[in-house]
């Protein structure tokens, strides 16, 4: 099977700082990839540098064949990525329906089941409660779940989910996990998965990778960190 997602020595940051260093990771069509590491390490430069939203220095991006690092960063979208920011970036003016039909775009040929606002309601029974409340009138776990749902009625091939559990509620976290599993594992959407709670993302990532310092130190399977939690401690500087 060939890759999805080739990613081969990138060099990326802002402006003259060098943030990521020879960093290559692979992703197979319909996995998902958890990203760890410790704060500061270049998660979400890594994810910013997929959406195009930093400077690449070196290296290469390819997805689906195409070479993305050519791709500026308002082609993304078109190109494939599904990206949901740290800081969710929904429109917080137009409400839950509008912020969902503004950027929705037709599937591919190559889905049976494309991604559209109302599949989406279906997904987060939550979101269709809300229809028509305003953007900044929901929770932060309902801000997140349409944060998921703008990503996905773009019909990605790649979804890019920056700590989507942070700072939200137990019950809400158990609500997106599940929802994160149905559109990785029963829909076969790719996606990488950047987290502070490995034990809950591994659980449901195929492989997983490990930065520090901006370069990757580990990358094996999800299951392998899993079971080996001193490796995971030890790669992630928790102590026992
Ligand atoms: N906009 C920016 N301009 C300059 N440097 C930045 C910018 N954003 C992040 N950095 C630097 O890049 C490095 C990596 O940060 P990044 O946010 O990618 O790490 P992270 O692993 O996602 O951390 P966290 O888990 O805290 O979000 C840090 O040293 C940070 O100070």
């Amino acid at each position: 099977m060939s890759a999805l997602l080739k990613v081969e020595n990138l060099s990326a940051g802002y402006g003259e700082a060098v943030v990521l260093n020879d960093v290559s990771v692979a992703l197979d069509p319909g996995k998902t990839l958890a990203l760890l590491g410790r704060n500061g390490t270049g998660k979400t430069t890594f994810m910013n540098t997929l959406a195009g939203a930093t400077r690449q220095h070196g290296g290469s991006i390819t997805l689906d064949g195409v070479a993305l690092h050519k791709t500026p960063l308002h082609l993304r979208a078109a190109a494939g990525i599904g990206w949901v920011p740290q800081e969710r970036n929904i429109f917080k003016s137009l409400t839950v329906d509008e912020n969902l039909t503004a950027v929705a775009r037709p599937g591919r040929a190559d889905r049976a089941a494309p991604w559209t606002p109302v599949r989406v309601y279906e997904l987060f029974p939550r979101l269709a409660e809300r229809k028509t409340n305003l953007g900044s009138q929901l929770s932060g776990g309902e801000q997140q779940m349409l944060a998921v749902g703008r990503a996905l009625v773009l019909n990605p091939k790649l979804l890019l989910l920056d700590e989507p559990l942070e700072g939200l509620a137990p019950i809400i976290v158990q609500e997106l996990l599940r929802a994160i599993g149905r559109i990785t594992r029963e829909e076969g959407l790719s996606a990488i998965i950047v987290e502070q709670h490995p034990q809950a993302i591994l659980a449901i990532s195929d492989q997983a990778a490990v930065l520090d310092r901006g370069t990757v130190v580990h990358s094996g399977t999800a299951r392998a960190l899993l079971d080996q939690p001193e490796l995971l401690d030890k790669l992630l500087g928790v102590a026992r």
